[in-house]
């Protein structure tokens, strides 16, 4: 059977996750003037991500995106060519308006990823960084155009590359989510 192509990083197989990868620069695919980003410190929580809003290579059925603390974001160089792609969404995706590349996405609102940042660790200049951990929003390729008939073959191919499917967040980070809902809500303490 034909092999989905998921996304390079995945399909390619993982390099080696280096322990002491402490972050580094992203550029966009410009060409010339490219948009730089510096993550100044390790990323987390990095997945493969299925969803219509953020950013996927040419060809990718999955993005693969992690956060940063937004504090440890700093636009270095064309920072000029950065808008936001929809300033109503949650994450506000900073993209390259001439590559298309998303850059940084911090959460500015009050949520429980308040004061992270998405970004695309494929797009660091640097190599180290901690392979995707699980597949997210699988069920919403089907929202970009994806065959429906062939999910069950997506969600085998990304068992097979050691990402378990799932059609929201992993459970830890739902929980995370549903514990400081409840906290905030008061049912549970703080
Ligand atoms: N079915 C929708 C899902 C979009 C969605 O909720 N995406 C998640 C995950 S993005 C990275 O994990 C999310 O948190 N979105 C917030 C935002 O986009 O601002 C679809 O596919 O569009
Ligand atoms: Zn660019
Ligand atoms: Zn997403």
């Amino acid at each position: 059977m034909t092999s989905i192509a998921i996304h390079p990083a995945v399909d390619s197989g993982f390099r080696a996750t280096d322990a002491a990868f402490a972050g580094g620069t992203l550029v966009c695919k410009c060409a010339s003037n490219p948009v730089k980003v510096k993550i100044k410190g390790d990323i987390a929580h990095n997945h493969a991500c299925g969803c219509t809003k953020c950013w996927k290579p040419e060809g990718a059925v999955f993005s693969v995106v992690a956060v940063a603390p937004t504090e440890s974001v700093e636009v270095l160089e064309n920072g000029d060519k950065l808008a936001v792609v929809d300033s109503a969404a949650l994450i506000q995706r900073h993209a390259c308006k001439e590559c298309g590349v998303h850059m940084y996405g911090p959460v500015v609102r009050e949520h429980p990823f308040q004061g992270l940042s998405f970004v695309h660790p494929e797009r660091f200049q640097e190599s180290g960084w901690a392979k995707p951990g699980f597949a997210a929003f699988v069920s919403s390729i089907i929202e970009s155009g994806f065959d429906p008939a062939k999910m069950d073959a997506v969600r085998a191919q990304l068992r097979a590359s050691g990402l378990e499917p799932y059609d929201c967040l992993n459970p830890g980070l739902m929980d995370y989510m549903a514990t400081w809902t409840a906290k905030k809500s008061g049912v549970l303490a703080s």
